[in-house]
C-alpha cells in the first residue's frame, strides 16, 4: 500500500524521534535505542506516521545513524508509516542521489524536502515518490519565528513567497493523486494556524504536515489530511522519557482531534 493510503485511514498524530543523548543515562545508544523501540509499539495504534529527525540521529556519529535505519525499518514492522525528515534539497543530479538513499531505500516512505533550489531540484523526488509509493513533504510553511524573513515576502507578481511554492506544489500534487489524496504534500508550522487553512485552500489534496505541536507553542488542529506532529511533546513528556506519560499525552491530543 502507498504511504498516503496508510496514512490517512489511521489517526492524525505523528511522533517525532528526536533524541537527546543527555536524557538517556550512562549508555545513551543502547538507551535510546530501547526507549523508542517501547515507545513506538505502545503508541503504534494511536499514530498515523513516526518522523525521524535525521540531524538528532547523525549527531550521535556512525553508529546513531546506523540505529536511525534499524528503528525506520522497525518502524515498518510495527506497520507504522514513516516519515524521514532529513530536509534534503540540491541541484538535480544530487537530488537523485538524496532520493534514492531515502525514497528508494525504504519504498512506501516520506521524506520531507526544502523547495529553494526550485522545479529541477525537486522534480527527482516526486518521480522516486511514484515509483516508490511514497511521498514528499515539501517546506511551505515552516513553523519557526523566523520564517517569515523569506517565506512572507511579498511579490511583484501578488502574494508571497510561500504562497507561490504552495501554487506551484498544487499543479504537482495534481498529477500525484492516489484518490484523494497525493504524493506531493506539504509542512506547514502549527504555530501558524491561520496559514494552515489558507495553504490548504491552496493544497486541497495534499497532505499537510503540522509539526510545532507543544513544544514550540503548536495546538492539535482537527481537519481531513492535517497529520499533527510533536516530538518533544510526546518523545520526552514531561521532559523525561516515559512510555506511559507518553501514552497518556498520546491520548490527550487525540481526545482533541477526534
Ligand atoms: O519538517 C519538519 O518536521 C519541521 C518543519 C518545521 O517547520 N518545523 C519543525 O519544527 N520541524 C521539525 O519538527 C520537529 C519539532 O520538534 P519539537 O519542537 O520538539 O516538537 C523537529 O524535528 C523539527 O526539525
Amino acid at each position: 500500500m502507498e504511504f498516503v493510503e496508510e496514512v490517512v485511514g489511521r489517526p492524525p498524530l505523528v511522533l517525532g524521534v528526536d533524541p537527546r543523548p543527555r536524557l538517556h543515562g550512562p549508555e545513551p545508544l543502547t538507551h535510546i535505542r530501547r526507549y523508542s523501540l517501547e515507545l513506538m509499539e505502545a503508541l503504534a495504534p494511536r499514530l498515523g506516521a513516526v518522523k525521524f529527525q535525521t540531524a538528532f540521529f547523525e549527531a550521535l556519529g556512525p553508529q546513531g545513524f546506523a540505529l536511525m535505519h534499524e528503528l525506520i525499518v522497525a518502524a515498518r514492522v510495527l506497520s507504522l508509516p514513516v516519515i524521514i525528515d532529513a530536509k534534503r534539497g540540491d541541484i538535480g543530479s544530487t537530488a537523485e542521489a538524496y532520493a534514492e538513499a531515502y525514497l528508494q531505500t525504504y519504498p512506501g516512505s516520506a521524506l520531507t524536502v526544502n523547495p529553494y533550489l526550485g522545479s529541477d531540484a525537486l522534480e527527482p523526488f516526486f518521480r522516486a515518490a511514484r515509483q516508490s509509493g511514497g511521498a514528499v513533504f515539501v517546506l511551505v510553511k515552516t513553523s519557526n519565528p523566523g520564517s517569515g524573513l523569506f517565506q512572507d515576502l511579498p511579490l511583484a507578481s501578488g502574494g508571497t513567497l510561500y504562497q507561490a511554492v504552495a501554487d506551484y506544489l498544487a499543479q504537482q500534487a495534481e498529477q500525484q493523486r492516489v484518490g484523494d489524496w497525493s504524493r506531493v504534500a506539504a509542512v506547514v508550522g502549527a504555530t501558524y494556524p491561520e496559514q494552515i487553512g489558507e495553504i490548504r485552500s491552496r493544497l486541497p489534496h495534499s497532505l499537510l504536515l503540522l509539526p510545532g505541536l507543544g513544544a514550540q507553542g503548536g495546538e492539535a488542529l482537527r481537519g481531513a489530511g492535517l497529520l499533527n506532529s510533536a516530538s518533544r511533546a510526546l518523545f520526552y513528556p514531561g521532559g523525561q522519557p516515559s512510555v506511559e506519560e507518553a501514552v497518556r499525552q498520546a491520548e490527550r491530543y487525540l481526545a482533541v482531534l477526534g
